[in-house]
C-alpha cells in the first residue's frame, strides 16, 4: 500500500504495529542513545479507561497518534500539538456475550492506518473502516461468528488495496482462515482456509513448495485429520502478518489443531501419521489471490498446545559470507527457524532456550522435530499424563513481537521460561463452548537462572543467544530496537526497561502504572523523540488478574465453564488454562489499568 509505504520510509512516524512491512520493530532514531537514555522522563500520559490487557501499541503518523482499547475496542485519535488531547473517539457497541469466549483476556493489538482510513477487527468479528481525520465509520464487514467461539484480537494488515483480517477461537474449535477485504468497499475477496481441501487452503500440490519441492500429495488438510474433524481444527490465525513487497508474499502462521486431546485428532497410533495439517503452519501468500507459495509446518500433531501463530520477522542478514533474505520465526515450541523466505526452504532451527525439551532438534531434511517420548501426551494411540514438559503452552514466546537490528544483525525477543503439567481428556464438540480437553498446570522453569521470563539477543544465521537477562515474570511486551543502540521491552510487573544492544547491560527503567502487555514505539514531534507504550496488565500471562481468576472460587468456577463434566484438577494452579498458577504472585507488584505512557529527554534549561 503506498501510503504505508510512504508513512514507514519516515522515521518521525510509527506507521504499523510492526513498525514496517517486514516486521523488524526498528527504528533509525538516535536521539536517545545508550549515554542519554538514562535522562528519559515522562512527557505525558493519557488513561484509556479501559481495565484488561492492553496489547499493540501507539500509530504515529505526522502529528496525530491512534491508538486503542481492548473490548470493547476503543480507539482514540490524539493530537500530538497538544499532547493528549483527544481529536475523535471510536466506541463501538459490542454484544458482552463475545467475552467468555475470547481465551486470552480481551485484547485487541492494534489498528492500522492507510489510505486516510483507521482499520480496527472488534471482538465482535466486525471490521471496520473510520475515516481517520474524524473517526466515522465508512464500511463494516463481518469476518465472523463469536455464538460459534469466534473471536478478532489481531491486528489488521493491509497490503494495497485489501486489508487481511485473521480469526481467533482454537480453543472452540474454530476452523482457522486468512481473509482480505477490499478496503474501498469492504467487501471480501478471498478467504484462504487452514485446515481442509487443498481449494480452501489455496493449495496446488502441484506448484506450493514445502521443504524446497512441490507438496505433490492432495488434500493433506483432510488426510491428516480422522473423520471430518478437520472441520473443528483450530488453526486460528490470531498473530501477526508480515509482507515482502519486492516478492510480493504475505507470512503468518496458524495456531493449534482443534482439541487439546491429541488422541481425538490421531488417525493412527503412529503420530507421524497425524499431521493435522495446516495447524501449526506457516504459509507465504500471493496478497492479490490468496494461492499459498510455499508452506512450512512446524510443529506436526501438535501435543502440547504450542500455536504457531507468532511473526515473521523478514531480515537481510549474512549466512557463511552470504547475504540472505531471510523469514526468522520464533515458535512458541522454543525452536527459532531461519528460512529462506522466497522458498521457504529451512536454512536453520535452533533452541532459543537451552531448557527446552519437548524435542531434541529438527531433522534438517525432512523440516520436523524429534519428539522426546517421556514428554508427548500421546502414546499407544492413548492419551497420556505427562509432567515437566518446557515451554508451557504460553510456549517460550508467545505473541510478544520480537525486534530486528539492521545495526547489529540480531534479533531482540522477549520470552517465557515457564513448563508445564499437561493430561489430556475426551471431550465434545458443542458450537461456542470450550473444546479444550486438557488440563494444563503452569509453573517456573526448574533450575533455570532465576525468573520466568528472558530477554535475549539472538544471532539467526549461526542459531545462537548472544546475551540473555533474565526477569522475574514471562516477558510478555514487544521488543523494540533503535539506532541509537538501545533496545525497549516492557514487563508484566509495569516496568519500561532499557538495554545497551552490545551487551544487554540494563540502562534505565521506569515503573508504569500497570503491567506491560503492549509494544514498544518510538516517533519524532517537531524534531524531538519519544518513546510510547500501553500499559495494561492482561493477556494469557496476566488472565489470573485481567478476569479475576486469583481466588480458588473464581478459579474453581473457570474450571467448570471451560472443562465441562470433568471434574478433576481444578482451582487456582489449572486456572486461565494454566497460567494463573505460574503468575499466582503478580497481583504483588501490579493491578489493572490502561494507560498510555510517553517518554522523552526533557530540554536542558
Ligand atoms: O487459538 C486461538 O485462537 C488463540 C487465540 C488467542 C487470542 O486471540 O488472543 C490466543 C491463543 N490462542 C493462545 O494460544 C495464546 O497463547 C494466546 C495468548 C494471548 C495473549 O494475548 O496473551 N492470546 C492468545
Amino acid at each position: 500500500n503506498d501510503s504505508i509505504l510512504k508513512n514507514e520510509a519516515n522515521p518521525n512516524n510509527w506507521a504499523s504495529q510492526l513498525g514496517n512491512y517486514a516486521g523488524q520493530r526498528y527504528s533509525p532514531l538516535n536521539q536517545i542513545t545508550t549515554d542519554n537514555v538514562k535522562n528519559l522522563q515522562v512527557a505525558w500520559s493519557f488513561s484509556t479507561g479501559v481495565l484488561r490487557g492492553h496489547e499493540g501499541g501507539p500509530i504515529v503518523v505526522g502529528d496525530v497518534m491512534y491508538i486503542h482499547t481492548p473490548f470493547p475496542n476503543k480507539v482514540f485519535a490524539l493530537d500530538l500539538n497538544n499532547p493528549g488531547r483527544v481529536i475523535w473517539k471510536y466506541e463501538s457497541v459490542q454484544d458482552p456475550t463475545v467475552i467468555p469466549v475470547m481465551c486470552c483476556d480481551t485484547v485487541n493489538r492494534g489498528v492500522a492506518v492507510a489510505d486516510g482510513k483507521v482499520f480496527l477487527a472488534q471482538a465482535d468479528n466486525t471490521l471496520v473502516a473510520l475515516d481517520a481525520k474524524t473517526g466515522k465509520e465508512m464500511w463494516k464487514a463481518k469476518n465472523g461468528d463469536h455464538t460459534k467461539g469466534e473471536t478478532l484480537t489481531a491486528a489488521p494488515l493491509v497490503v494495497k488495496d485489501k486489508v487481511f483480517v485473521g480469526i481467533s477461537g482454537g480453543e472452540f474449535g474454530v476452523r482457522g482462515h486468512l481473509t482480505a477485504y477490499d478496503t474501498n468497499s469492504g467487501k471480501m475477496v478471498w478467504r484462504a482456509f487452514s485446515t481442509g481441501p487443498d481449494a480452501d487452503v489455496k493449495i496446488d500440490p502441484s506448484k506450493t513448495m514445502m521443504m524446497g519441492k512441490p507438496i505433490g500429495q492432495k488434500d493433506l488438510g483432510v488426510s491428516t485429520w480422522p473423520g471430518d474433524e478437520w472441520k473443528r481444527g483450530g488453526g486460528t490465525t490470531w498473530g501477526w502478518y508480515t509482507y515482502d513487497p519486492a516478492l510480493n508474499l504475505i507470512y503468518y502462521g496458524t495456531g493449534n489443531p482443534g482439541t487439546w486431546n491429541p488422541t481425538q485428532r490421531a488417525v493412527d497410533k503412529d503420530r507421524a501419521k497425524s499431521d493435522n495439517k495446516w495447524s501449526m503452519t506457516i504459509f507465504a501468500r500471493d496478497p492479490d489471490t490468496g494461492e499459498a507459495k510455499w508452506v512450512y509446518q512446524k510443529t506436526p500433531f501438535d501435543e502440547w498446545d504450542f500455536d504457531g501463530v507468532n511473526e515473521n520477522i523478514l531480515a537481510d542478514i549474512n549466512m557463511n559470507g552470504q547475504q540472505r533474505k531471510v523469514l526468522v520465526n520464533f515458535d512458541r515450541n522454543g525452536f527459532a527457524y531461519t528460512l529462506d523466505r522466497a522458498t521457504g526452504e529451512l536454512l536453520v532451527a535452533q533452541k532459543y532456550d537451552p531448557t527446552v525439551n519437548w524435542a531434541t532438534d529438527v531433522d534438517m531434511k525432512t523440516g520436523r522435530p524429534n519428539v522426546v517420548d517421556k514428554y508427548s501426551t500421546f502414546a499407544n494411540g492413548e492419551d497420556k499424563n505427562t509432567s515437566a514438559v518446557c515451554p508451557a503452552a504460553l510456549g517460550t514466546k508467545d505473541q510478544q513481537p520480537a525486534s530486528f537490528s539492521p545495526d547489529t544483525g540480531l534479533f531482540y525477543v522477549p520470552t517465557n521460561h515457564i513448563c508445564m503439567d499437561y493430561e489430556p481428556f475426551s471431550v465434545s464438540y458443542t458450537a461456542g463452548q470450550a473444546y479444550v480437553g486438557s488440563t494444563v498446570s503452569m509453573y517456573p522453569t526448574p533450575n533455570s537462572h532465576g525468573g520466568m521470563g528472558n530477554f535475549i539477543a539472538w544471532d539467526a544465521a549461526a542459531g545462537k543467544i548472544v546475551w540473555s537477562r533474565p526477569e522475574r515474570f514471562a516477558v510478555w511486551s514487544g521488543a523494540l530496537s533503535t539506532k541509537g543502540g538501545v533496545a525497549y521491552y516492557g514487563t508484566l510487573e509495569g516496568y519500561l526497561v532499557a538495554v545497551d544492544m552490545k551487551d544487554g547491560k540494563e540502562l534505565w527503567r521506569f515503573k508504569t502504572p500497570s503491567g506491560i502487555i503492549g509494544n514498544i514505539n518510538t516517533y519524532t514531534h517537531n524534531g524531538k523523540q519519544y518513546v510510547a507504550v500501553l500499559s495494561g496488565v492482561g493477556g494469557w500471562a496476566g488472565i489470573g488478574l485481567a478476569a479475576g481468576l486469583t481466588q480458588e472460587a473464581g478459579a474453581q468456577a473457570w474450571h467448570n465453564a471451560v472443562h465441562p463434566g470433568h471434574t478433576e484438577g481444578g482451582g487456582v494452579a489449572t486456572a486461565g488454562l494454566g497460567a494463573v498458577g505460574a503468575h499466582q504472585s503478580l497481583g504483588e507488584y501490579t493491578q489493572l489499568g490502561g494507560v498510555l505512557t510517553v517518554f522523552h529527554i526533557p530540554d536542558q534549561k
